[in-house]
C-alpha cells in the first residue's frame, strides 16, 4: 500500500535541505544576535527566515496542514498539538552553536498526525548528514541504516547532556546534580552537541547511549524521538513514566536498562508545559 505521508516526508527532506543551505551561506555573515527568554536565549534573523521558508513551502503544498515553529511561537503563536497533521519545526537548534560557529547545528521537523510522530526530519547541514525516520520502517542517516548502541553496563557508555537556556539558580543546582550522579557512576564520558536533535541522532547511531535533558521544547525533540525509537531505541520521561513531548523533559537511550538507571540519577523538576495556557494578564 502506498505509504500516506511519503509527499510530505519527501517534502521535508528537500525543504530541509534547502534550509540547510540558507543556514550555511548566513554562516559568512555577521549574525545579528537577539533574546528571547533570557540573555542566553538567542534567536537570529537566519532563525525567523528559514522558519517562514519552511511554513511558507508546506503551506503551499499541503494547506489544511497545521504547524507548531520555534519561533511562531515566540511570535505568541499557540503551541498546542492536535489530532491534524501538524509540522513541529525547530529552524535552527543550536542557534548558539551558530552564532558562535560551532560545527553541529541542525534543521529539526517533525509530523505528527493524531499526536503521534509519522516521520521526522534532521540536517545536521554543516556535517552535510541528513537524518530521516518513519513510522515502522526504520531510521537512516543519509540513506544508511541507524542502529543503537548495544552498550548494556552503563559504566561503559557515553550520555549525552546540556545545560540549557536556564541560569534560574533552583535549576542550574539540580542540573548540576544530575549531572554530578550520571558523571559519578561513574560512566566513560559526559557530552553535548549543543543541540537536542543531533544528540538524539548520536543516540540513533550509536556513538552514545543516552541523551536526557530538561528544559527543551517539543520542536528541539518531535522530530529525534522517531529517529531514536526506529533506530531501536527506548524514550521515557526523567520520572520514568511514558514521555511527553510536551512536558520539556525528556530521556531517550539505546535500551530501557539504561533509561532507567539514568531516570535513577535525575534529580527532576517540571519547567512549564510548552501547551501550557498563556498567563493571564489583569
Ligand atoms: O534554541 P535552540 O538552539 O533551537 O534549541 C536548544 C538546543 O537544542 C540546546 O542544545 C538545548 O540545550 C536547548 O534546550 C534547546 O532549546
Ligand atoms: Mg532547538
Ligand atoms: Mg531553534
Amino acid at each position: 500500500m502506498a505509504d500516506l505521508w511519503q509527499d510530505a516526508m519527501d517534502h521535508a527532506v528537500a525543504i530541509a535541505r534547502r534550509a540547510g543551505e540558507v543556514v550555511r551561506e548566513a554562516l559568512q555573515d555577521d549574525r545579528k544576535v537577539m533574546t528571547k527568554s533570557s540573555s542566553v536565549d538567542l534567536v537570529t534573523q537566519t532563525d525567523q527566515k528559514v522558519e517562514q521558508l519552511i511554513i511558507q513551502s508546506v503551506k503551499y503544498k499541503f494547506p489544511t496542514h497545521s504547524f507548531i515553529g520555534e519561533e511562531s511561537v515566540a511570535a505568541g503563536e499557540p503551541c498546542v498539538l492536535t489530532d491534524r497533521p501538524t509540522w513541529i519545526i525547530d529552524p535552527i537548534d543550536g542557534t548558539t552553536n551558530f552564532v558562535h560557529a560551532f560545527p553541529f547545528v541542525a534543521i529539526s521537523i517533525g509530523f505528527s498526525v493524531n499526536k503521534q510522530i509519522e516521520f521526522g526530519v534532521i540536517y545536521s547541514c554543516l556535517e552535510d548528514k541528513m537524518y530521516t525516520a518513519r513510522r515502522g520502517k526504520g531510521a537512516f542517516c543519509n540513506g544508511e541504516p541507524l542502529q543503537v548502541s548495544d552498550r548494556e553496563d552503563i559504566k561503559q557508555s557515553i550520555i549525552a547532556t546540556e545545560f540549557g537556556s536556564s541560569r534560574d539558580p533552583e535549576a542550574v543546582e539540580k542540573i548540576f546534580s544530575s549531572l554530578r550522579n550520571v558523571l559519578c557512576i561513574p560512566v566513560h564520558g559526559v557530552r553535548g552537541a549543543g543541540t537536542a536533535a543531533i544528540n538524539m541522532c548520536h543516540v540513533a547511531s550509536g556513538c552514545v547511549e543516552a541523551y536526557y535533558e530538561i528544559g527543551i521544547h517539543v520542536w528541539d525533540v518531535a522530530a529525534g524521538s522517531l529517529v531514536v525509537s526506529e533506530a531501536g531505541g527506548v524514550l521515557m520521561d526523567v520520572e520514568g513514566g511514558a514521555v511527553d513531548l510536551m512536558s520539556r523533559r525528556i530521556v531517550a537511550a539505546n535500551s530501557r536498562t539504561i533509561a532507567e538507571r539514568i531516570v535513577k540519577q535525575i534529580d527532576s523538576f517540571s519547567p512549564l508545559r510548552d501547551d501550557a495556557p498563556p498567563p493571564q494578564t489583569l
